[in-house]
């Protein structure tokens, strides 16, 4: 069986085909239209809770390069914001395009950015394990922060080091105390909806929040993704991992509301 992926036989276009609820009620990502958006008093301030977070491993699983927390116990918390609970840091990782172009899931009035960071959190206040929250309507809250080509990131090159040793799909390696508190925007000005894991099982569990501010990065630092690959050591057939995004789908009956 040939698993999904972003190619033209496995790609986004034919997930329904296995994952049905890709063309449900509450899927993503979306496009953002501000103007659009419903302006919330009521929301709070995003809250992160990252000082004590123990980053285990960076692995790339054929779709992306992931860093994976100790989720034991709540040492790295997101709360506030649309929250009613404090949601547990499960892991990180990005989307982005080929050269140059597009590779956000989000966009917003139209624009899409370079590439998508994921803080993917889950609510183990509700839920025994992250398998059942992933499956639960408020299971998971995702943090999506934009990447914009610029400037190199200062601090993005304690990741982008490491991409070599983690080329071939399946491959890990250590990756201990990374504090991803330094690839926040200076503000956390949000969006946040009601939505769905972008990836196949495609659950409707996740509460998004998609904060305005981007973060720079370089081209040069971005091209160092692109080297990954989604193809293992073994194979012959070598796939450059890019363009590994959703395109935005219908918001169906869902508003947006805005932090400010
Ligand atoms: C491959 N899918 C990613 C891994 N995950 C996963 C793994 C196993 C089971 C499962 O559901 C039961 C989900 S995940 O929940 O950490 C997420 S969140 C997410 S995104 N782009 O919407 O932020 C992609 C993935
Ligand atoms: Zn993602």
């Amino acid at each position: 069986i040939n698993s999904w992926g972003y190619g033209k036989e496995n790609g986004p276009s034919v997930w329904h085909k296995d994952f049905p609820v890709a063309q449900g009620n509450r899927q993503s990502p979306i496009e953002i239209i501000p103007k659009q958006a419903s302006y919330d008093p009521s929301l709070q301030a995003i809250l992160l809770n990252y000082d004590h977070c123990s980053s285990i491993n960076i692995s790339n699983n054929g779709h992306s390069v992931v860093v994976d927390f100790d989720d034991s116990d709540d040492r790295s918390v997101i709360q506030g914001g649309p929250l009613d609970n404090p949601y547990r840091l499960k892991q990180f990782h990005f989307h982005w395009g080929g050269k140059g172009c597009h590779g956000s899931e989000h966009t917003v009035a139209g624009r899409s950015y370079a590439s998508e960071l994921h803080l993917v959190h889950w609510n183990a206040v509700k839920y025994q394990t992250f398998g059942e929250a992933a499956a639960a309507p408020d299971g998971l809250t995702v943090l999506a922060i934009f990447l914009e080509t610029g400037d190199e990131h200062r601090w993005l090159h304690r990741i982008t080091d490491t991409l070599y040793m983690v080329k071939f799909k399946g491959s890990a390696t250590d990756f201990k105390s990374f504090n991803p508190k330094c690839l926040l925007p200076s503000t956390l000005q949000y969006w946040t909806y009601l939505g769905s894991l972008t990836t196949p099982p495609l659950h409707e569990s996740v509460i998004w929040i998609v904060l305005k501010e981007p973060i720079t990065v370089s081209e040069r630092q971005l091209g160092k993704f692109r080297m990954l690959l989604a193809t293992g050591e073994e194979e012959d057939q070598r796939m450059h991992m890019e363009n590994n995004y959703r395109t935005p789908q219908p918001l169906k009956d869902r508003e947006v509301r805005s932090s400010n």
